[in-house]
């Protein structure tokens, strides 16, 4: 029977992805987190690089591979609330159909002010849905890294990706995996590799991804420059963009994922791991 694979794509990705050859008896499909969310749950594939909070909502059916993630520590540029007043003025913020993780941080981090302004379904442009109605707009991924860059950049000889200003064209963008980091320290952890615990991936396609993940860090310039094209940035955007994640699941990234977990999903079962390589 052919081991089913769903992988979220985005260029935050591509490092492991880009590169990976399936081992034979393994296929896959791609899509936005929300589908690849709903794909694993329904038991359409087999293993997905999942929002990490349906695999906290979810941790009594499912495991996840101990040595794949996609964390940052500090500000990750591609999970975004546009807004038009500062936080605590908020009414009505639009949030993205395609993510359960960055809606759930959301969540967390207005909590965590005493905020609770009105949240919304809507699809388009952060700038479309800011003139019309809507003083926030959640968004993530390729779409919201461009948006970003469109709103504070360009980079110049003096303004790095570190100290591009928080804001332009009249709109402040907060960032939430650097929001995350003020109130916690902690890395902030968007995904990972998970599956059902009665459905473990084959041996080959780990050792698969660990090899492609290999080579795509060890190529991450190149792997910047095709993506930049297709995004249409600047490849010194791309490749710090890039740069910046960390894909191994390192036990800061565990640290930070157990703290949102408890603030989050404060009943939820024990979170399981696979056996990290070299062990048992
Ligand atoms: C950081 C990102 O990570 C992605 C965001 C997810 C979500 O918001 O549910 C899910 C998987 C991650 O790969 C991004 O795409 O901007």
């Amino acid at each position: 029977m052919t081991y089913r694979a769903g992988w979220i794509h985005f260029t935050n990705v591509a490092p492991i992805l880009d590169s990976l050859e399936l081992p034979p008896g393994v296929s896959a499909i791609t899509g936005v987190p929300t589908q690849m969310n709903a794909a694993l749950l329904a038991g359409e594939v087999d293993i997905a690089n999942i929002s990490a909070v349906e695999f906290i909502r979810h941790a009594d059916i499912l495991e996840a591979l101990p040595d794949f993630s996609v964390s940052v520590l500090g500000p990750v540029y591609s999970v975004n609330l546009f807004h038009t007043r500062p936080l605590e003025d908020l009414r009505r913020i639009a949030l993205t159909a395609q993510s359960a993780m960055s809606v759930a941080l959301l969540e967390v981090l207005l909590r965590e002010r005493g905020l609770s302004p009105t949240l919304e379904r809507a699809e388009g442009e952060a700038e479309e849905l800011l003139s019309s109605g809507y003083d926030g707009v959640l968004r993530i991924g390729d779409s919201a890294l461009r948006e970003w860059y469109r709103v504070v950049g360009p980079l110049t000889a003096e303004r790095t990706m570190t100290t591009l200003p928080d804001s332009g064209r009249g709109i402040t963008v907060t960032d939430l995996a650097e929001d995350w980091f003020r109130l916690t320290g902690h890395p902030f952890t968007f995904a990972v590799w998970a599956y059902r615990k009665d459905r473990p991936p084959p041996p080959e396609l780990v050792q698969a991804m660990r090899v492609a993940r290999r080579h795509g860090i060890g190529h991450l310039a190149d792997v910047a420059t095709r993506h930049a094209a297709l995004l249409g940035l600047p490849e010194r955007v791309v490749q710090h963009y890039l740069w910046n994640f960390r894909y191994h699941l390192e036990a800061p990234d565990r640290l930070g994922l157990q703290e949102f977990a408890a603030k989050a999903v404060p009943h939820h079962a024990p979170l399981s791991f696979g056996q990290r390589p070299g062990e048992g």
